[in-house]
């Protein structure tokens, strides 16, 4: 098994830098559904620009590394006890060497490991069997998707959908009501996994079990193959579209599985996956720990340069009544108050990123730097440091804002902050401090990390390191950072837009379809 610590190195560095090729499929497919011209469009192919660099830099397609979940299948005799050694070892090497973000934090106090080991992390799950070869499976899945899972328990009553009873039609308006939810917060398109009974715990296992399957497999219970395909179908009449932006593609899979439960419980339980679906696997052979196959890797490639290509042609041609507006920092409130929902903006200049640790220090502390005019960028990178000390941004895509909700408009009203970008769009409270104070929220495309880490030209500082890499306040020189206007300072947001016009089309999935 000495070769097993490199296979687990390569696993790593596979799973986080290159989609396998059914998640590449369902993209590809997604890209015909969604019209071009839209914002949704845009998105995509900002989308399938990034998976190219990613491939291209061996670099992680999403700057979030999730909590990376082993599931492996061993002969019986194996040591298990070494093989956790070796993952261990294997984590830390990739996270030294920017394949993955140090994500490993103590819940207590804050701390960051550094290393993505600490108490339960990584999750390495084992189970013997009897074939000869060990099966490793691994899944790197996000922060933001995973605050969008759910759990239901039967009966209940569902926005949209009215009351969900113990049976196929209740388990039904579940998994609608499930991709409503996310909305475009999860990186939509999404995967979802969805578990059929056990009890809160199992229920979820069970769910996170489905995203192991092939995106195109079928499912071998009739009733589950017919659930899987209705939802397929009809989830993407929901109009959320990638990133929420409204659109054809919401959903790019649905993988439903089902256990016993007890009398009285019945839960349905949804496993959300965003669409940088990093899940991949190896079959080893036990006796040197060499890779004997990779997994998920049947079937068609997709040529994502040449789809390139066409989106290109497809955006020259719409280019038309597109806003395009260049923002360069300090900004001034006259300047931000005639951006309008649907602009496009191009930064260039330097950005602040701020996240969840950042905003609640600002709020009974100074800002380290002067905020005035300035754009907080909600964003937790992947940093490496040079032989010379100096720090460079190898993943730096957006985070979910809406976390920042109870604090955002707060601190741009305290310090003079004019713009904030995230994705998934803000709420209420910070749509009223946008009209009040003059501000914006922009919208940058979720998981393209590589594609937003090309824009950051040189990393200028960083601030209060001390809550760890995803946490500190990083000072980005940035060229031509392209985000849309989602939020302006008008009252108008599209994500409230999006979510309304989504319900409303929920509801015509009221009526009972499986008796
Ligand atoms: O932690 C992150 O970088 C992002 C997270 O995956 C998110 O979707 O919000
Ligand atoms: S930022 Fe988006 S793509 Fe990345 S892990 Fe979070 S949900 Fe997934």
């Amino acid at each position: 098994m000495e070769k097993f610590q490199q296979s687990m190195y390569d696993l790593i560095v596979e799973t986080s830098t290159k989609l396998p090729k059914d998640v590449r499929r369902a993209i590809a497919r997604a890209k015909v559904r969604e019209n071009a011209g839209t914002r949704a469009a845009m998105a995509l192919n900002t989308i399938v620009e990034n998976i190219q660099m990613a491939d291209e830099n061996v670099s992680p397609i999403c700057q979030d590394t999730g909590l990376p979940t082993f599931k492996i299948k061993v002969p019986v005799g194996v040591n298990q006890i070494e093989m956790k050694k070796a993952i261990r070892a294997a984590i830390v090497e990739a996270t030294k060497n920017g394949k993955l973000r140090p994500n490993s934090v103590d819940s207590l106090t804050g701390k960051n490991s550094g290393d993505n080991l600490g108490e339960g992390v990584p999750v390495i799950k084992f189970e013997q069997w009897e074939n000869d070869y060990i099966d490793v499976r691994l899944i790197l899945k996000g922060g933001g998707c995973e605050n969008k899972n759910i759990q239901y328990s039967l009966p209940c009553e569902l926005e949209g959908l009215g009351r969900a009873g113990r049976d196929l039609d209740g388990i039904r308006k579940c998994i609608l009501h499930a991709v409503y939810q996310a909305q475009g917060q999860g990186c939509s398109a999404g995967f979802i996994g969805v578990g059929i009974g056990g009890d809160r715990s199992s229920g979820y296992e069970l769910a996170k079990e489905q995203l192991f399957r092939p995106v195109d497999d079928v499912n071998p219970i009739e009733e589950l193959r017919q659930l899987e395909e209705y939802i397929m179908e009809n989830a993407n009449k929901l109009g959320i579209g990638t990133m929420g932006f409204g659109g054809e593609s919401t959903l790019l899979g649905c993988k439903i599985g089902v256990m016993h439960r007890i009398p009285a419980s019945f839960f349905v339980s949804v496993a959300y996956n965003c669409w940088a679906f990093r899940r991949m696997g190896v079959k080893i052979d036990p006796a040197t720990g060499e890779i004997i196959e990779w997994l998920y890797q049947d079937g068609e490639d997709v040529d994502f340069a040449k789809e390139l290509e066409k989106a290109e042609a497809a955006a020259a041609l719409e280019q038309g009544d597109t806003r395009v507006i260049d923002l360069v920092p300090p900004l001034s409130e006259e300047q931000v108050r005639q951006l309008r929902v649907g602009d496009v903006v191009r930064i260039s200049g330097v950005i602040y990123t701020g996240r969840d640790a950042i905003h609640k220090y600002l709020m009974d502390h100074d800002a380290p730097v002067d905020l005035n005019g300035q754009i907080i960028y909600h964003c937790g990178p992947v940093m490496l440091k040079d032989e010379e000390g100096r720090w460079h941004a190898k993943a730096a895509g957006p985070t979910t804002s809406i976390r920042e909700e109870p604090y955002q408009g707060d601190i741009m009203k305290k310090f003079g902050v004019r713009a904030v970008i995230g994705k998934g769009g803000m709420g209420a409270k910070t749509l009223q401090a946008l009209k009040e104070h003059g501000g914006v929220y922009l919208n940058a495309i979720g998981g393209a990390a590589q594609y937003y880490a090309d824009c950051i030209k040189s990393v200028e500082g960083v601030d209060l390191l001390e809550f760890g890499i995803p946490e500190a306040m990083w000072h980005l020189r940035v060229e031509n950072f392209t985000a849309v206007v989602t939020m302006d300072s008008h009252g108008n947001s599209l994500h409230e837009d999006v979510e309304k016009s989504s319900l409303e089309k929920l509801a015509q999935f009221k009526e009972p379809v499986f008796k």
